[in-house]
């Protein structure tokens, strides 16, 4: 029996079928983390096995070398691969500068890492995704464990200085427990709401001692494919946008479907 993707899962199914079309052979991968992102892999994979592309990934989060390496697709470290031509990756919120917002898997820090690595950052995301102001969805911010609460403290003062109301800061839980990422740090997600000067905010908190990193992704990435449910994919650079109708692929969905409920 057929059974539909939802709207939102199209749509990141067929930003990240786009996606595929930047892939050449030869290539070493960004292998990005989330829900879009692993529509990705899936699809990668499949033309690993069947067309016989040959690329290498380096994966930015324990979760997606899991999938991966489920998958076949073929992974290596970022020091063995030195650096990458494509980083594919999803994102929280994305701006017309290209500006994002990444973490909400948690994954932010090595994702920042491997897309710094990489010639080109392409982000893939459902229309959903897309923001006239970046805020809305809380900030993450990873800092290492110690003096956890005196570090939060600080990243709430400093964002007072910066006129911004940053009391609404949580630390990110899981099973009522710290969510602690691969690298062994925790997340504390900033309730902004409007982010004004994206790259005065990064500053500031990365200037506070315990803070490692921002999920905020300034000048790294250099293109998104954007999927609508409907059908269309909207190509963005800094510079120009396009549309292009994705052609339906009930087989290839039905197919990936079925893999994913095995
Ligand atoms: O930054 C990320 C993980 O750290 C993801 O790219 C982001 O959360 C988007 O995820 P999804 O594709 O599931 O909406």
């Amino acid at each position: 029996m057929s059974r539909e993707l939802s709207p939102p899962d199209r749509a990141k199914f067929l930003a990240a079928r786009q996606a595929l079309t930047f892939v050449e052979d030869g290539m070493r991968l960004g292998l990005g983390t989330g829900s879009t992102a692993a529509w990705f892999h899936r699809l990668l994979a499949e033309r690993i096995h069947r067309e016989g592309l040959n690329v290498i990934g380096v994966p930015t989060s324990s979760r997606t070398r899991d999938l991966c390496n489920a998958l076949g697709v073929p992974l290596t470290t970022l020091d063995d691969a030195g650096w990458l031509d494509l980083t594919i990756d999803g994102a929280d919120e994305l701006d017309e500068s290209l500006t994002l917002i990444k973490g909400g898997g948690g994954a932010l820090l090595l994702e920042k890492i491997v897309a710094t690595a990489s010639d080109r950052m392409l982000v893939i995301a459902d229309g959903a995704k897309r923001v006239k102001t970046l805020g809305a969805f809380p900030l993450p911010v990873e800092i290492v464990p110690f003096g956890w609460k005196t570090t939060k403290a600080i990243v709430e003062e400093a964002l007072a200085d910066l006129d911004v109301d940053g009391r609404n800061s949580t630390l990110r839980l899981h099973n009522s427990e710290p969510f602690v990422t691969d690298e062994g740090h925790f997340i504390i997600d900033l309730h902004l709401g409007r982010i004004g000067d994206a790259t005065a905010l990064a500053h500031l908190l990365t200037d506070i001692p315990g803070v490692v990193e921002t999920g905020l992704f300034i000048g790294i990435a250099q293109a998104a494919v954007i999927g609508e449910p409907g059908g269309t994919v909207i190509r963005m650079t800094l510079h120009e946008e396009d549309r292009v109708i994705a052609p339906p692929a009930p087989e290839e969905e039905q197919d990936l479907i079925g893999r994913l409920e095995d």
